[in-house]
């Protein structure tokens, strides 16, 4: 019997010739990622393993995005700890405050993860990794200690569900989109809990990969233990300047066996939007046109990136934010933003009104700047919709793609981007 592309990663990654789901195995780790937030408490533990040195200084990838720059004098304190404790362990990837970006966007963006390897990082959406065919998976402080004590960390073999994605993708509808749709289909019913979800088929590989990171990204929110997509020729041309190391092209063997294949046909898919509170409560955006909002935000580890700054930039090019909405972008990266503006799209998007913020995951999970207030209705392209999850519970959030929130942005009501003349 075959395997699919997780299970080969994580055969030939612990030294075994074959491995079905169930089994546990001790893998290497190609990078492990620890972040500002957790970092201090994660380098305690690795000290309290009795161990003073990592596995190797330059494959534990030290980011600052939770905190940086300093809303608060507890952040500010909570950083200076977090470098103090970087500094001490001489990691030589610190991606600190001026080179900062959200973890997961510079874990592929600066090459950290490579196809056929298993990257951890502690934050859940380190399944973003799988955008590049890597198996990327989010664990808890103790087992990033040891992983960063000894390269290694244990598994136990997931199932794979296949999506088999086909079709031409509409105008303006993005992998987010996608992502959503999944979200909705799938209505939680338990299903994918701790499998390996694998997108394949001719709307998956004429993604870009932005694209491919935004749905990765999301496989967590579905409760899946990682997502992947096989490396292509689109990945080799994104890896090839920035990837640290050597990769191997890997793909699931056609004889592979799944726990379930879902086939879906993208070209009736229309934009998506998630209903406040409920991740899988999902409509097409014409149920909700006309749905007041006053506050916009494109970022986050989902849709912070060059192609959905973009997206945004074409739709808002010399038109004007409406007044009744507060529109924020915050790039993903320092090199995402330093690329927005050598395109002209942030002075685009500042002359439309938007606030372009320094790169960070701001308002996200609301401890950063941006947050919601009490009767905040927002529409946001981030990746989760949970009452108080950017700040009061009394705030609605709306989410969907870029291309939503812009053309919403526009006319204060859900705007189909569909209808726009751009
Ligand atoms: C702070 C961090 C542990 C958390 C996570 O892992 O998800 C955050 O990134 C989030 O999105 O809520
Ligand atoms: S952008 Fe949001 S979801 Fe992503 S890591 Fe930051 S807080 Fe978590």
């Amino acid at each position: 019997m075959g395997m699919t592309i997780t299970e080969k990663i994580m055969a030939r990654n612990s030294g075994r010739d074959h491995v079905v789901p169930g089994e546990l195995v001790w893998t290497d780790v190609h990078t492990v990622m620890t972040m500002d937030y957790l970092g201090k408490t994660c380098f305690d533990k690795f000290r309290s393993l009795g161990k003073t040195e990592v596995f190797n200084k330059d494959r534990v990838i030290c980011v600052s995005d939770h905190l940086v720059p300093p809303p608060n004098q507890k952040f500010a304190t909570m950083l200076n700890e977090w470098r103090e404790v970087v500094k001490q362990h001489d990691i030589t990837n610190f991606y600190d405050l001026g080179r900062q970006g959200i973890a997961h966007q510079i874990m592929v963006e600066q090459g950290h993860v490579l196809p056929g390897t298993i990257s951890i990082g502690t934050d859940s959406h380190a399944n973003t990794y799988g955008a590049v065919g890597a198996v990327g998976n989010a664990i808890g402080v103790t087992d990033a200690a040891v992983a960063m004590a000894t390269g290694k960390a244990w598994f136990r073999i997931p199932k794979t569900v296949k999506f088999h994605v086909t079709g031409k993708w509409q105008p303006w509808v993005m992998a987010k989109d996608l992502s959503l749709h999944i979200m909705g289909m799938m209505n939680w019913n338990g299903h994918l809990l701790y499998k390996s979800i694998e997108f394949t088929g001719p709307a998956i590989e004429s993604l870009s990969m932005a694209g491919r990171m935004t749905l990765c990204n999301m496989t967590v929110d579905l409760g899946a233990k990682n997502g992947i997509i096989a490396p292509d020729a689109i990945t080799q041309r994104y890896l090839k300047d920035r990837a640290i190391g050597d990769w191997d092209m890997i793909a699931s063997d056609e004889d592979a066996e799944y726990d379930q294949v879902y086939t879906i046909d993208i070209s009736d898919l229309g934009p998506t939007v998630a209903m406040p509170g409920k991740l899988d409560d999902t409509v097409p955006v014409e149920k909700l046109i006309g749905t007041k909002f006053n506050k916009a935000f494109v970022g986050t580890c989902t849709n912070g990136r060059l192609e959905d700054i973009a997206t945004i930039a074409k739709i808002l090019r010399g038109k004007q934010v409406h007044r009744d909405v507060n529109m924020i972008l915050v790039p993903a990266s320092q090199t995402v933003y330093l690329q927005a503006l050598r395109e002209g799209y942030i002075e685009t998007l500042i002359e439309a009104g938007v606030a372009v913020d320094t790169p960070s995951c701001a308002a996200c999970a609301g401890i950063h700047t941006g947050v919601a207030g009490d009767g905040d209705i927002v529409l946001s392209a981030g990746n989760r919709n949970m009452t108080g999850r950017m700040g009061s519970k009394k705030a609605e959030i709306y989410l969907t793609s870029p291309s939503v929130v812009a053309a919403s942005a526009l006319t204060a009501v859900v705007t189909d981007p569909r209808t726009l003349s751009v």
